[in-house]
């Protein structure tokens, strides 16, 4: 679909949500996951557009949500972890999807398995299970097919790619499920949404947001659903901090 230089994009603050993506969005890529960090000026920028907004900017991210709160801390912002299936409203305590751990664990252990086998990185969330093939990226079709198989093999679960990585996700619930959770309820109801990320896991909150009357900003190349691109995460954070200052 055509989407439109960023430039033209000028919230109303007053009137609109913001949902962002963690990595690729607020911190750029790195190899090990455990290294991704957000500027100090991002955070400042975050900061800004939620008293702007009165409180109406979460996090929708792949990553868990302990994860999430410590590289955004002292933000304390309202997220959703591990692609929806981990979420907390603004004043509420977080939840997990029910019987994530128990529907997980047969997967987890195979992943366990293969990742121990070949040194790759995987991480074991609390709504998903991940296999991390940055450092081996010529593993990438083993990976993509184990997490296929594990998938299709498990009850309520559902295979997920997104950059250099798969994981083994919770049927039913995605960053689109997650976004229409928050736009349910204060601060965020009644709000025009704005989604930005820049993987394919983000294009679940680009059509949701879309949907609801919104837009969703896709940082980088590849085909989207979002009507409007960033050409790479700096240009989103300039266009960030400028949105926020003014
Ligand atoms: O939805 P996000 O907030 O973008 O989280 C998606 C995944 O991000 C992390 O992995 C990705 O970023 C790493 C650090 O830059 C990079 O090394 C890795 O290759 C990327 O896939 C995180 O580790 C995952 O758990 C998230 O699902």
């Amino acid at each position: 679909m055509q989407t439109d230089e960023l430039d033209a994009l000028r919230p109303d603050w007053d009137r609109t949500a913001l949902f962002l993506d963690f990595d690729g969005t607020l911190a750029p890529i790195v190899d090990r996951p455990e290294d991704a960090a957000m500027a100090p000026a991002t955070r400042a920028a975050v900061a800004a557009i939620r008293a702007r907004t009165g409180g109406a900017v979460a996090l929708i991210s792949g990553r868990a949500l302990a994860d999430l709160d410590a590289r955004t801390a002292p933000l304390a912002l309202p997220a959703a972890g591990s692609h929806g299936a981990e979420f907390r409203s603004p004043g509420s305590g977080a939840e997990t999807a029910a019987g994530a751990a128990a529907r997980l664990a047969p997967a987890a252990a195979a992943i366990a398995a293969l990742a121990g086998a070949e040194g790759l990185l995987m991480e074991r969330k609390p709504g998903s299970v991940t296999l991390h093939y940055r450092s081996r990226p010529a593993l990438g079709g083993a990976v993509r097919a184990l997490v296929e198989r594990l998938a299709a093999e498990g009850a309520g679960l559902r295979a997920l790619h997104g950059l250099m990585v798969s994981e083994v996700a919770l049927a039913g619930i995605d960053k689109g499920t997650a976004l229409r959770s928050f736009m349910a309820a204060p601060p965020f109801a009644g709000r025009s949404p704005i989604a930005a990320g820049d993987d394919t896991t983000d294009e679940d909150a680009f059509r949701a947001a879309r949907a609801l009357g919104g837009t969703g900003i896709k940082i980088g190349p590849g085909p989207t659903a979002a009507s409007h691109r960033a050409p790479g995460i700096a240009a989103f954070l300039d266009w960030l901090a400028r949105r926020a200052a003014g």
